[in-house]
């Protein structure tokens, strides 16, 4: 075995615009700093070791038994859209039932297709794991973090992008072409997971910071100032790619009502974006209150178009009242929200709120935001809680 890559990328939080950014409309995401880890090891004995511990998944593959499958696969270049039938043949390959959408053959088939068109005739032996500070399917783009870390790191071991020198004592990133090329690798994985993502996810995954996404064209945001946000995930499991397929159907079935929450949703994040970027310094209590209400608002579009629970209306009610604002973040019906925390709250306002939400049986982290983008790891500059982590799986 050699030294291999590490690699990580940050999950995302989305402030406004999931969902309409599906069909067309602004979002704008910041980075999060919960991140997800891929080490890759090359290995002489053929064997493919898929480990994924966050989802309790650990399958092995010998290079011989996948080699039948690469006239499906075109190895290597420009990046492709999965079709339907390179999925059915993965899923029946892997073993997993018609139509699977389950957490494990969504991983799999991600890896697989990635595997299998980046690398092409050049498949080996490889030990992957995949270690993970994100909860899986609650909104903060967990999936987007995997797609990010697989593409990264199968394009460096088949050597499609630089990978420095190993020994290296610091932390690289790639250049804005390794980056371009990434993220769309990153964005098939995606296709695989979520059917029909918009890409803003990976775009974040990515490039880290604070972004505005627009039908595929990313712009990252001036001068973004420091908000300090309160995470919290319910734990009602949900999928991505269901809520998403839902509101589709909803704008199908009544285009004229859903089509303007959507425009409506644009204008919200249009507003944000404009408030965040007006500001030289810190924002005053009467912005502060203007982002407030726009957070409402939305929160009320995205239970129109019925991608809210009653896990999250909870939450709401109990941030309000102590006087703080939430939205849901990611897909909703269940997952992660945010709560906007302004300088001017106390302390223990925030305390008694997260010890509330906690009593519900939530998780809550606070957080700021815009988490550095994919990163090629030096194991010198590693912080031992990770190399801990990879060392226990
Ligand atoms: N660390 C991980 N290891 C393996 N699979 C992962 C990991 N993180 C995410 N996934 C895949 O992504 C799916 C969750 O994606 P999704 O429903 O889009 O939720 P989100 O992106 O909000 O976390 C999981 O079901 C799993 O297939
Ligand atoms: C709902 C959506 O806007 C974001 C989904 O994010 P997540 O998978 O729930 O983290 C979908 C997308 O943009 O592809
Ligand atoms: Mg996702």
């Amino acid at each position: 075995m050699d030294e291999g890559v590490l690699i990580s990328a940050p999950g995302k939080v989305i402030l406004h615009g999931e969902h309409a950014v599906v069909h067309g409309k602004v979002a704008l995401a910041v980075g999060l700093n919960l991140r997800t880890f891929i080490k890759v090891l090359h290995t002489r004995d053929n064997a493919v070791l898929l480990n994924l511990p966050s989802i309790g998944s650990k399958l092995t593959w010998n290079v011989g038994q996948l080699q039948p499958l690469l006239p499906s696969f075109k190895g290597g270049h420009e990046p492709v859209s999965p079709r339907s039938e390179q999925l059915d043949l993965l899923r029946k390959f892997a073993g997993f039932s018609e139509g699977s959408q389950d957490t494990e053959s969504q991983a799999v088939l991600a890896f697989l297709y990635l595997y299998l068109s980046i690398c092409g005739q050049d498949i080996g032996g490889l030990n992957i794991v995949v270690w993970s500070q994100l909860p899986p399917g609650a909104g903060l783009g967990s999936s987007a973090a995997y797609s990010v870390c697989l593409a990264a790191a199968l394009l460096s071991i088949s050597g499609r992008i630089s990978c420095p020198a190993q020994g290296c004592t610091e932390d690289v990133r790639w250049t804005e072409t390794e980056l371009k090329l990434i993220n769309s690798w990153a964005f098939q994985g995606e296709k695989v997971i979520h059917g029909n993502p918009s890409g803003v996810d990976n775009a974040v995954a990515t490039l880290g910071g604070a972004l505005q996404f627009q039908a595929g064209q990313i712009t990252p945001m001036k001068r973004v100032p420091m908000l300090q946000i309160l995470l919290t995930n319910t734990r009602v499991p949900r999928s991505t790619k269901i809520l998403v397929a839902g509101v589709k159907d909803k704008l199908l079935k009544y285009p004229s009502i859903i089509e303007p929450v959507l425009s409506s949703i644009h204008a919200i994040s249009q507003e944000c974006q404009r408030i965040l970027e007006a500001s030289s310094a810190a924002l005053s209590i009467d912005q502060f209150k203007v982002l407030e209400e726009l957070i409402d608002i939305n929160q009320h579009h995205l239970n129109v178009i019925g991608v809210g629970h009653p896990s999250l209306d909870k939450l709401c009610q109990v941030t309000a009242s102590h006087g703080l604002h939430s939205k849901l973040t990611g897909a909703g019906g269940g997952g992660c929200a945010i709560t906007l925390l302004r300088p001017d709250v106390d302390h223990s306002v925030v305390e008694a709120v997260k010890q509330q939400l906690v009593d519900c049986g939530y998780q809550c982290w606070e957080t700021s935001i815009g988490a550095p983008g994919v990163t090629l790891h030096s194991s010198l500059s590693l912080p031992e809680d990770i190399i801990n982590a990879f060392s226990n799986v």
